[in-house]
């Protein structure tokens, strides 16, 4: 009985505690704020004081349950309040690059939940579950010893009126969530300030960002290549609180054209970048792929905002690599590889997993096809990241600052993969602090500063006295 009990309630609790740690990630406050009710409700009150009212209160709206059920729907209720921060918290733990990497390639949002996210925070979650089943394994003894005795006795009170047994239940309960209450909001204060504490900080500065006067023309000269557009930024903007990381920019690459970003540390190139694919959405402005509005439709002549699922299929055409790699953990290589040909293109798992294989290869890791990320080397990585971006065939791939995180003897094998697809015609915008890899490589040089492009030019004048005097600063700057 104790084990059927304690894995009905656990299951009852697993299941409600699962969707109630969604609802506490969510971005609706409707769905949060209700699943914080929830929570705030039952681990205020006492599992004693619960019972009683499923008890007692269930049958008056037609509902009987034998003794054992609502022992049950009390344990599994109050379960599933400390499972869902328990999910929360696995939720939370799996770290955003990794939504970011499953967005990049497309991945429906409960694609991304199930394949992606949920495996990695059941690391999370699995130990303190198991933790909570022989709690709860211990707690049905308490139930049959102390609750049922409880609510018999009371039951009986109550059927003879002769106490306010009900009222002393109500009047405790009150208490006790008023406690629990204070405790929620020191526990929230806490994790705030966690949270600012952990957030992560730029790569440190090389060369300290200026503001700039408000007035300043930037130097930019649109390219001069007459192959067609791939990518059409215009006056894409980006404010974070109250600090404009992006002022409104233009970009445009054509098909084919590599062009490198360049700039000191906070000037907004990752922002720049992030927005071209939308990871990042902007303020305003459009962004346009192959002439296809990424965020925007136009109906009735006014524009509206275009939903999850559109922008997602357009921004499958354009593959991201993230400095941090967000390969998915729980995944081989060529699983990671194959995951958007399975779910996305639909294609059978065998000629997925061949694809994967060749692009593997064109990276140099055909014996690493079955190795988990942890496996690799973060050059290794970083290869298996390029596959995965290039195995959805897109139109142009970005790099947000690719070789950052790398050893100084590793960073040369990713750039000599992104110097051989660059070769192959593979239109590509890379955020970098390789100047040496924008003059070998880049057509297109841009340089950002203080949220503004202050240059877009031909690599060779670029790296000529014609280059504006900031830029020619900020290379004397990293040659010191
Ligand atoms: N998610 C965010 N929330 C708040 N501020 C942000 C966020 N992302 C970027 N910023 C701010 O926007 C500005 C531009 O940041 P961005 O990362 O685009 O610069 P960057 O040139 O890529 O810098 P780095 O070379 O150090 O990566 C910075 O001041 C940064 O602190």
């Amino acid at each position: 009985m104790t084990i059927w009990v304690a894995v009905v309630a656990q299951t009852i609790g697993t299941v409600l505690g699962t969707g109630l740690g969604v609802m506490l990630t969510s971005k609706s406050r409707a769905l949060s704020w209700s699943a914080q009710f929830y929570l705030w409700l039952f681990k205020g009150t006492p599992l004693l004081a619960q019972i009683l009212f499923f008890y007692s209160a269930l049958p008056q709206m037609g509902l009987r349950l034998s003794l054992v059920a609502t022992g049950l729907l009390g344990l599994g209720l109050n379960e599933a309040a400390r499972m869902g921060d328990i999910v929360r918290a696995g939720l939370m733990a799996v770290p955003d690059e990794q939504r970011e990497a499953a967005a990049s390639l497309g991945l429906r949002p409960w694609i991304t939940f199930r394949k992606v996210i949920f495996p990695q925070a059941m690391r999370t979650i699995l130990p303190p579950l198991g933790n909570n089943f022989s709690y709860m394994i211990k707690a049905t003894s308490l139930l049959a010893t102390i609750s049922f005795a409880e609510l018999l006795r009371v039951s009986q009170q109550l059927a003879q009126s002769t106490t306010h047994a009900l009222e002393a239940y109500c009047a405790a309960s009150v208490w006790y969530l008023a406690l629990i209450t204070i405790w929620t909001l020191i526990q929230r204060r806490l994790e705030k300030k966690i949270a600012l504490n952990g957030r992560d900080t730029a790569p440190a500065a090389n060369v300290a960002v200026q503001a700039l006067p408000d007035d300043i023309r930037p130097a930019i000269e649109l390219p001069t290549s007459d192959a067609p557009v791939t990518i059409e930024a215009r006056n894409i903007s980006k404010q974070f609180g109250g600090h404009t990381a992006l002022h409104p920019t233009d970009l445009i690459v054509r098909r084919g054209e590599v062009v490198v970003i360049l700039g000191p540390s906070g000037s907004g190139k990752s922002t720049l970048l992030r927005t071209l694919n939308w990871i990042e959405p902007a303020d305003d402005g459009d962004i346009r792929i192959d002439g296809e509005s990424l965020p925007w439709r136009f109906a009735n002549g006014r524009r509206v905002r275009r939903g999850d699922a559109a922008i997602n299929r357009t921004r499958q055409r354009i593959g991201m690599v993230f400095q941090h790699f967000g390969l998915f953990k729980t995944y081989t290589a060529r699983e990671n590889v194959a995951l958007g040909l399975i779910k996305l293109k639909k294609m059978p798992r065998a000629e997925a997993f061949a694809k994967a294989e060749a692009l593997l290869t064109r990276v140099g890791l055909s014996k690493q096809v079955g190795a988990f990320p942890v496996e690799l080397s973060g050059g290794q990585r970083q290869r298996v990241a390029i596959a995965r971006a290039l195995s959805m065939d897109p139109v142009a791939l970005l790099f947000d600052e690719p070789t950052s995180a790398l050893d100084p003897e590793t960073v040369n094998e990713v750039l000599n993969v992104m110097t051989t697809i660059a070769h192959e015609g593979v239109t590509m915008v890379v955020v970098t602090h390789e100047v040496g890899f924008a003059r070998r490589i880049a057509d297109r040089v841009v340089f950002m500063e203080a949220g503004r492009k202050l240059m877009d030019l031909p690599v060779a004048r670029a790296f000529s006295a014609e280059a504006p005097e900031r830029f020619r600063a900020f290379l004397r700057h990293i040659d010191a």
